[in-house]
């Protein structure tokens, strides 16, 4: 019998985070079935920021728009697809997962929910979240579907019941580990070339007051390759966590923001490294011995390799696919439209000549290059002399110890990014990179340079 959470059912569920666009909760209830799952719901903004998925009318009651379709016709499952929900679980398995290795990929499955269930979980996770979060959106009551996943902050018995044992988990949000070398990049934009994305956008956030500090994180050591870059890397993420790095210790969360929380000042980590070092004693570590296990399972398990391949799927850089998007929606490009360098619309009028088939697929290439540069990862431990090892569970010795650890390694949020946002994504990475470029040159003629003292 088909699976229907009603009503009576909100009380066995409580909220575990959030993200922009997902609400997740953990279940508490004694339902065998339930135990150890995540149950992952949509949201809808409650102001218009950036746009929705493409509207669901005029489809035939597909999820997908005509667009989409056309552009997704390749994966009949995503086309047929009757609910977002099943385009996004189909999205995770056909589209991601053979890029990521299914092993790590874990579609989960779509689950009716009453909307009184879903009135219900909104009232009793209001007062949890965080007020900016609450505020930006909410749960989407008008949604048939969630999405029923395993809870991979926790392990499971051979028997299917939650271990006692202590595990521990860290979530990373990577971000864009590459610079892009793209011929469509405008000179004036020259130095997307060589200083990330994610640096440029962090003094963006700051002026506009989305946090209060600058990331030390730099992307570029996460996906190095090199041992000891990584190890920086994580340990930058252990002094400014910011919304990209969290730990949680049985399932609950120990260090970092909750539902996203972009902030979280040096002294406040400082202490929290402080409870996270303490906690870890119990389970014989030190807090270098937990980075260095972490950057040990990153190396072995090559996730950090085949989600970089997947983000240099975006070959033209956005400032090149958005020429192929109009192409795709055939309406008259915003970008040419301003266009005065011979040079550049020269360029520009090659991307326009493209035929359909090659306008597709890279748009198609840069939206999947989109959701892995988002994505995240969740890396669980624990001791491996508990007992049983979970089927899709791996172990590893660190010698530095003397301990051998069972671990897992998942992706989370590998959804799919809506076509009509591409216009978004060309504005944002201007405003960006214009905002990074005046800094530093007002910076340099006044000779006071704070770009990149987080890092120092
Ligand atoms: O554009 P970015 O790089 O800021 O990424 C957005 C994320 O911001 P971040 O910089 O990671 O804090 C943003 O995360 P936050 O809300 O800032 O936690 C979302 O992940 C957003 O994706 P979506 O709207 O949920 O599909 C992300 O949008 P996409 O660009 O991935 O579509
Ligand atoms: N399968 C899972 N197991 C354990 N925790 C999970 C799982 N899925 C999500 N979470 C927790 O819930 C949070 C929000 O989930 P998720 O990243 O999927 O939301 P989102 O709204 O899609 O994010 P984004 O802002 O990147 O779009 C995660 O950061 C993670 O802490
Ligand atoms: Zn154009």
């Amino acid at each position: 019998m088909a699976l229907i959470l009603r009503e009576e059912d909100a009380m066995d569920w409580s909220y575990k985070g959030e993200g922009a666009a997902n609400l997740v909760l953990s279940y508490h209830g004694s339902s065998p079935f339930l135990i150890g799952k995540v149950l992952r719901i949509k949201k809808v903004p409650t102001r218009k920021k950036v746009p929705k998925s493409e509207v669901k009318s005029a489809n035939g009651g597909l999820a997908l728009s005509k667009n989409e379709q056309l552009l997704w016709r390749d994966f009949k499952e995503l086309v047929e697809s009757n609910s977002i929900e099943l385009v996004e679980q189909g999205y995770m398995m056909w589209v991601m997962g053979p890029l990521l290795d299914p092993k790590h990929v874990d579609g989960g499955i779509c689950i009716t929910v009453s909307r009184e269930f879903l009135h219900s979980i909104k009232r009793s996770t209001n007062d949890q979240r965080p007020t900016w979060r609450v505020d930006a959106a909410e749960v989407d009551i008008n949604c048939d579907s969630a999405l029923l996943i395993s809870d991979h902050s926790i392990f499971l018995s051979s028997k299917g019941t939650l271990n006692a044992d202590m595990c521990f988990t860290v979530e990373i949000k990577p971000k864009c580990g590459f610079l892009p070398s793209s011929e469509f990049i405008a000179q004036k934009n020259v130095i997307k070339k060589s200083t990330t994305r994610f640096k440029m956008h962090q003094l963006l956030k700051l002026h506009e007051g989305e946090i209060s500090q600058l990331s030390g994180y730099d992307p570029l050591d996460l996906f190095s390759g090199s041992k000891d870059r990584i190890y920086q890397a994580i340990t930058s993420l252990f002094t400014t966590p910011g919304n990209n790095f969290r730990v949680f210790q049985n399932g609950s969360l120990i260090f970092g923001g909750l539902g996203g929380g972009m902030d979280m000042t040096d002294a406040r980590s400082h202490e929290a490294n402080e409870k996270v070092e303490a906690l870890l004693k119990g389970s014989g570590l030190k807090l270098a011995t937990f980075i260095e296990l972490i950057v040990e399972v990153l190396l072995k398990s090559a996730v950090l390799d085949k989600l970089l391949a997947a983000q240099k799927l975006d070959l033209v850089d956005i400032e090149g696919a958005i020429h192929l998007y109009y192409n795709i929606i055939s309406e008259p490009c915003i970008v040419c439209k301003d266009v005065i360098d011979t040079e550049l619309m020269h360029q520009y009028s090659f991307l326009h000549s493209l035929s359909l088939e090659e306008s597709l697929k890279i748009v198609r290439e840069y939206l999947i290059a989109a959701t892995a540069k988002d994505c995240s990862l969740m890396l669980s431990f624990r001791h491996a002399d508990v007992g049983a090892t979970e089927t899709d569970s791996s172990s590893i010795f660190l010698k530095s110890c003397g301990l051998s650890f069972e671990y897992k390694v998942n992706f989370l949020d590998l959804d799919l990014k809506p076509l009509n946002k591409m216009v978004y994504y060309y504005e944002l990475d201007q405003k960006i990179v214009n905002y990074y470029t005046n800094k530093i040159l007002t910076e340099e003629s006044r000779g006071t340079s704070t770009i990149g003292r987080a890092e120092d």
